[in-house]
């Protein structure tokens, strides 16, 4: 049926994780939801995203355990290979015969708005009830003088190198220059990061200087607090001129440095759908946009930009398109650098509630000293009554052990929940566990609990002495009732 046949119910822009999750959402409800993709389903994750970087990562850890084992260099053509291979591993939950599966239309072209209640697509008028914004965004570029773009690559091109750079530039120093230049140093590039502020921004000054030495003893030289000025391109490949006067020779360029959104060209000025300051999609809790009948998920909106948040920020916009309801979105926030060690972070929108920290250092991990991984900690952020408000893990695997972490956080448990929880042992998950504990011992310090604890040991022992007492001489003692 030709969509102009009726009204939609849910017109969903964009077949990335937002709109595949927004739109198999909308219509496992029922609702008439049709699907407009412009290049191809799937989107930036399973294509230029997570999918081949984690691959890429996996492949270089393995190359790097090869080397140091005296084995050979790494063929960069079978590390594309497997890239591919992971790739059409998990298209099929993506194609458009998925989608068609779960009940919605899918159509391809690039969709824009014209009016209240209308979009166009390849000269055709939809005629749609609400629309949901998933044309999520793109690298940004920043303007570099003499630094030719065709030139350079990005998120999106890297991955069509047709051999390993003997000398690769990184511009940007967040999770894709990190995780990235990581990779591409193991597999034997000379990787230089150029960074404005310091490495990952986001996370904390202790997790930043394990990463920082992780990719050092890798070979990566990382400039931070570093501005390019401009770039010449001698004969082969960019000199990238910093401001201090020093240079960067590069065969490879690779742009780093953030992501922009996608709102240009989908008419959002005809349904009054307004922008941030930085040209992202405004969104209240309920996911949706300025104009009430349009709502929006994912890299396009002023959201952290994760697969996990576009998928569940876009299904609590569908349901509450479609089924009138008003589902709130979660303040908290789970997030994983992949590099080695990897970085993994929770927090719940709640540190003003914070009360103190709990850290252990993986060199007390018993799990990280058999493994000899000891560069590692597990932070816990404490509130009120032990409230577990969020934390940080460095070390391998940190993002398995983060979702215990993540529970917590969103379920209100508190260190004494966790504590009370047998955890396997020896377990990276053992450093969540042996902090809360220490919370809970430091807890039991306070005068309160130390007078609560020192009168339950004095009742037992007046019990015990008052039973010993009028047991006869020569009598067994009798096992306790309670035990
Ligand atoms: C290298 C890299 C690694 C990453 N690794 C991770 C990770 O490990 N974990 C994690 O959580 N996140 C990761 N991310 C982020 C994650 O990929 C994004 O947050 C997520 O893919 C955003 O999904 P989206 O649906 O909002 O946008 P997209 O996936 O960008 O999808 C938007 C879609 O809309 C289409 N579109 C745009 N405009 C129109 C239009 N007018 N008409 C029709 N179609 C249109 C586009 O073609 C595109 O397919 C990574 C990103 C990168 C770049
Ligand atoms: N593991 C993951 O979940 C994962 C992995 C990769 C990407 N992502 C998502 O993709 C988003 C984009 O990642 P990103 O790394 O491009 O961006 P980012 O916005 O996180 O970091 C940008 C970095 O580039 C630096 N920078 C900006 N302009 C610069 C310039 N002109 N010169 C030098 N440095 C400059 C900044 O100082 C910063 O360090 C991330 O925010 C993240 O949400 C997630």
């Amino acid at each position: 049926m030709a969509p102009s046949d009726g009204i939609v119910d849910l017109l969903v822009l964009g077949g990335g994780t937002a709109g595949i999750v927004g739109a198999k959402t909308a219509a496992g409800f029922g609702a008439r939801t049709v699907l407009v993709e412009q290049e191809r389903t799937g989107g930036d994750c399973l294509w230029t995203g997570c999918v081949p970087s984690k691959t890429l990562l996996s492949a270089a850890a393995q190359a790097r355990s090869r080397r140091l084992a005296g084995g050979g260099e790494t063929d960069f053509f079978a590390v594309r290979e497997r890239i591919a291979t992971a790739i059409q591993c998990i298209e099929p939950v993506d194609t458009p015969e998925a989608l068609e599966d779960a009940g919605v239309e899918v159509l391809s072209g690039h969709v824009s708005f014209t009016g209240p209640g209308t979009a166009v697509l390849n000269g055709q008028v939809l005629r749609f009830r609400q629309a949901l914004i998933a044309t999520g965004g793109e690298p940004s570029r920043p303007g570099i003088p003499g630094l030719d773009p065709a030139r350079t690559v990005t998120s999106e091109t890297v991955w069509d190198l047709a051999s390993l750079p003997a000398r690769l530039a990184i511009v940007g120093g967040g999770p894709i220059a990190c995780e990235l230049g990581q990779a591409f140093a193991r597999l034997g590039a000379d990787v230089t990061m150029v960074v404005r502020s310091r490495i990952l921004p986001k996370e904390t000054p202790e997790a930043v200087d394990i990463i920082r030495a992780s990719l050092k003893a890798d070979g990566v030289t990382i400039l931070e607090k570093s501005s390019i000025s401009h770039a010449t391109s001698p004969a082969e490949g960019h000199r990238l001129h910093l401001k201090d006067g020093t240079t960067v020779d590069a065969d490879t360029v690779l742009l780093a440095a953030g992501r922009t959104p996608r709102t240009t060209g989908i008419g959002l000025e005809h349904v009054g759908v307004h922008l941030d300051d930085r040209g992202r999609v405004l969104t209240n809790q309920h996911m949706q946009t300025t104009n009430p009948l349009i709502w929006a998920a994912g890299d396009v909106t002023a959201h952290p930009q994760f697969t996990h948040l576009a998928g569940v920020h876009a299904s609590v916009a569908a349901s509450n398109a479609v089924l009138g309801v008003r589902r709130r979105i979660s303040p908290v926030i789970p997030r994983v650098t992949y590099t080695s060690p990897e970085v993994a972070a929770v927090t719940s929108g709640e540190s003003g509630q914070l009360v103190t920290s709990r850290t252990v250092w993986h060199s007390h991990l018993d799990r990280a000293v058999t493994e000899d991984r000891t560069e590692g900690f597990t932070e816990l952020l404490v509130g009120p009554g032990g409230r577990v408000l969020g934390g940080t893990i460095v070390g391998p695997r940190a993002g398995e052990s983060l979702a215990e972490l993540s529970l917590a956080v969103h379920k209100k448990l508190t260190t004494s929940d966790i504590a009370g929880t047998t955890h396997a042992y020896p377990t990276y998950s053992d450093g969540v566990w042996n902090a809360a504990v220490l919370d809970v011992r430091e807890r039991l310090k306070s005068p309160l609990a130390r007078n609560a604890v020192k009168g339950l040991a004095t009742l037992r022992r007046l019990a015990l002495d008052a039973r010993r007492i009028s047991s006869k001489p020569g009598t067994r003692p009798q096992p306790d009732a309670q035990h």
